[in-house]
This record gives structure tokens, sequence and C-alpha cells, in this order.
């Protein structure tokens, strides 16, 4: 994987390459924190060890014997978004579904559209307590008893040590996958629970590990000797001047979710305290025809992130006689493609609208391991430079909270009055 940060300074923010090379003494020392976390296996810090610790054969014990036409992954949040970016981008042969919300009408058309007899199960909560996941879990199994599908052979549980989604294994037998620890939901893509997806729609995840491996070799005293550094810095320190939004925009329709589980990693990591950068999911060349005009001429508080593979499969354009469009004739989808990505790259930077340039050689298995890789070290070192608590979700954790004692569960069920007090309706 390749970062290039040049568009990055001189623009309107201000970021010149002086401030970077300041910054490079507080990357060393953020770089010599996160190795310390790492040697120890800290709560998060972990995270970064996963090419090394990860057991793919786990996961691949858990998917032996399981040929599905439809895998029903039901899980919420890093317990949903890393499998399914690897599945979107690299999965072949079997439906993935992702059961994460709770909107009755979607999860009852999914249910309605998948054959009961022909899915496997797979339901992951770390903590597994999560309200959402559980109740789909028991919709989805209801729904297959209703099916006269045996549900108990055709789930597999991915969960820590306790919790009630344990309990349920154990007094079922189901087969369980272990959640590492010290691993956050966010950052566990790479970790079995993100793995027992891509290893049944037929991922290498052998090739993935090693592409995350290569990354994690990379990461460097220096921002500029680590890619993942790179951007990790030069993210923070454009916020620091003002970037308070960052839009991640892939350059392959495969990488859609991907921006959105960059867009989970990023919020949860590092709004803490006043302080984060709001993630903007955003889609090249589609969004070209939309949100580019808002980050080239609107204000001045963004950087756009754009990812792009080297290679990629590619569809010849036919030629045509029609007016004005025979510049089309000959060329490819490929090439337009890319013509877009320097044209947005150009446009943004004549506009003195800072960008980032990603590039991973294909979107493949060890494409996606480094990409996936940099990024959770760019946010622990994005982390580390602003001193959050990258590792922690309180403000999450509140709603959470919330919502439960409203269901009469949990210790706060007066939430409704907050909001009730404050409450300024127009009719
Ligand atoms: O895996 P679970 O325990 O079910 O958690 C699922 C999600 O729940 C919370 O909202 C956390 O803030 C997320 O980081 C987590 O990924």
């Amino acid at each position: 994987m390749n970062v290039d940060i040049g568009n990055a300074l001189d623009g309107d923010l201000g970021l010149a390459r002086d401030d970077l090379d300041a910054l490079d003494d507080r990357v060393a020392d953020a770089h010599d924190r996160i190795e310390r976390g790492r040697a120890e296996a800290e709560h998060g810090y972990a995270a970064l060890n996963l090419p090394e610790t990860c057991d793919p054969h786990a996961v691949r014990r858990a998917a032996d014997g399981f040929d599905p036409d439809h895998l029903l992954t039901v899980g919420i949040g890093g317990s949903a978004l890393g499998a399914a970016t690897l599945t979107d981008a690299l999965g072949t042969g079997v439906d993935c579904r992702y059961l994460d919300n709770v909107d009755p009408a979607w999860v009852r058309a999914i249910l309605d559209d998948v054959d009961l007899s022909e899915t496997v199960v797979n339901v992951v909560s770390r903590s597994g307590t999560t309200a959402e996941t559980l109740s789909n879990f028991l919709v989805v199994r209801e729904a297959m008893d209703a099916a006269g599908v045996d549900w108990t052979e055709r789930t597999v549980v991915t969960t820590g040590e306790a919790g009630n989604l344990r309990s349920m294994a154990d007094r079922h037998d189901l087969p369980a996958v272990d959640v590492p620890d010290g691993v956050p939901g966010r950052f566990s893509a790479l970790s079995t629970v993100g793995l027992f997806a891509a290893e049944v729609a037929g991922v290498d995840v052998d090739a993935l590990l090693a592409g995350a491996a290569d990354e994690a070799e990379r990461l460097a005293g220096s921002l500029f000797e680590s890619p993942a550094y790179a951007y990790g810095a030069t993210t923070y320190a454009l916020a620091e001047r003002g970037a308070a939004t960052n839009a991640m925009m892939p350059y392959a329709e495969s990488l859609e979710r991907f921006a959105e589980w960059f867009a989970q990693l990023w919020a949860e990591s590092l709004g803490k305290d006043g302080r984060g950068q709001t993630p903007a999911r955003a889609l090249g060349a589609t969004d070209q025809h939309s949100q580019l005009q808002l980050y080239r001429a609107g204000p001045a508080d963004k950087l756009v992130t754009l990812v792009r593979p080297r290679e990629a499969d590619d569809v010849g354009i036919p030629e045509t006689d029609l007016e004005g469009l025979s510049y089309l004739g000959g060329s490819s989808l490929g090439e337009l493609l890319d013509a877009e990505f320097r044209a947005t790259e150009a446009s943004l930077a004549a506009a003195g609208r800072e960008n980032v340039r990603i590039e991973i050689d294909r979107v493949d298995e060890r494409g996606l391991g480094e990409l996936l890789y940099a990024m959770e070290a760019a946010c622990v070192l994005y982390g580390e430079l602003a001193g959050v608590s990258t590792f922690t979700q309180p403000a999450v954790e509140w709603g959470k909270n919330a919502a439960r004692g409203l269901l009469g569960g949990g210790e706060f069920p007066e939430a409704d009055a907050v909001t009730e007090k404050r409450r300024l309706e127009v009719e």
C-alpha cells in the first residue's frame, strides 16, 4: 500500500512540510507507545498483533462441513462491518447478508428472501449482550423453527468468554469461535470476528493476513517511513488545522463497505473530549456527481481520502458514431474511472482542497489486508497524537444503556425524560 500526502500540503488549511517534520518526533514517541502496547498485548493495541496472533484454523474448523447458499451474519457495528467489508470486496459464490439493523420490515424481507434450509447463521457479539444482535438472532431462530430447519445444526456463535450468547452456545452445544482478548470490535476485522464470514465466502484468509503482516512490518518511528503513520499523522495534523471532516472515497464499487467500516473506526475511536474528525462516506466516481461540489467549493474544513486499486479487470467501451462521444470509443471503463480519479484529485488540489491518495495493487486479499491494517494503525497513531482514549466508546454505551432502560432491562429507564423536556414540535 502506498500513501501520497503531497496534496495535503500547502492547501487552504495551511499544513506545510515543515509542520510534518516538526510532528515527526511526536510520531516517534507515539510509535514507541504503540509498540509497548503491542508487546504487552494491552487492550486495543493487541489488535495490531492480529496478523501474527490470529489463528485462521479456528475459523476453518468452525466453517468446516458447511457449504451454504447463504450466510447470514447477525451482529452490529464492529461485529458486522469488518466481515461485510471482506465479503463484499472478495467473497465469491456464497450470498452474504448482514442482519445488523433491527428495522422490522427489512429483517422480514431478508428472512423471506433466503432459503433458511440452505443458510448458515453466524451470530457475532463480543460482549454477548447487544440487544439488536440478540433480538435479531431470536427472530432468525424462530423463523428457522417455523421453516422446519434445525437452527442448532446451522448456527455458529462468535463471542467472548462470558455473556448471554456464550451461555446459549454452551446450552445447545453450538460450534463457537472465540473473540480474541484485547481486540475492540471496530479493530476486529482481521480476527475470528471478521474471518469466519470471509472463510465461508471463499476468501483466502492466509493471504489477507499476509497483507496485514506486510503493513505491520512497515510501522516505523517516522511518518515518512510508514504509509499507515503517514496517513494517521497527516489526518491528525489537518484535523488540528480545521479538517473537521474526512471524506473516505474509494474508487471501486467493491470497497463501498470499506468506507462504512472506516467510518466506525474513525468516529468511535477518535470522537472524544470534543475532538475527532467526522468520517463521510463517498464513492468514486459516483459521488463526483454529488458530494464533490461541496468538497471543492464548500467550507474549507475537509480532507478527502481517495483510495484506488492500481489494477483491476476492465471492460472495453464500444466504438460509437454518436456525435461528440467518439473520444470514448476504443477506451475502457477502467480508463474512464482512472481519468475520473485523477480529475478529482486535480480538481481538489487546484482549489486548494486537501486530499490524500491511497493506492493498493488490487482489490484482492493482499490489498485488503494492507488497507485495513494500515487504517487501524493510522487510527491508533492519530489517537496517540490527539491524546484520546482510542479504544473506549462511552458515548455509544450511554445510548445503548438508555435504549435497554427504555425496554425495561437497563439502568437508565428515564432516557425519554431528557428529550421530553426539550421538545419543540411544529405541526
Ligand atoms: O460485539 P458486540 O459486543 O455485540 O458489540 C457491537 C458494537 O456494540 C457497540 O455499539 C460498540 O460501541 C461497538 O464498538 C461494537 O462493535
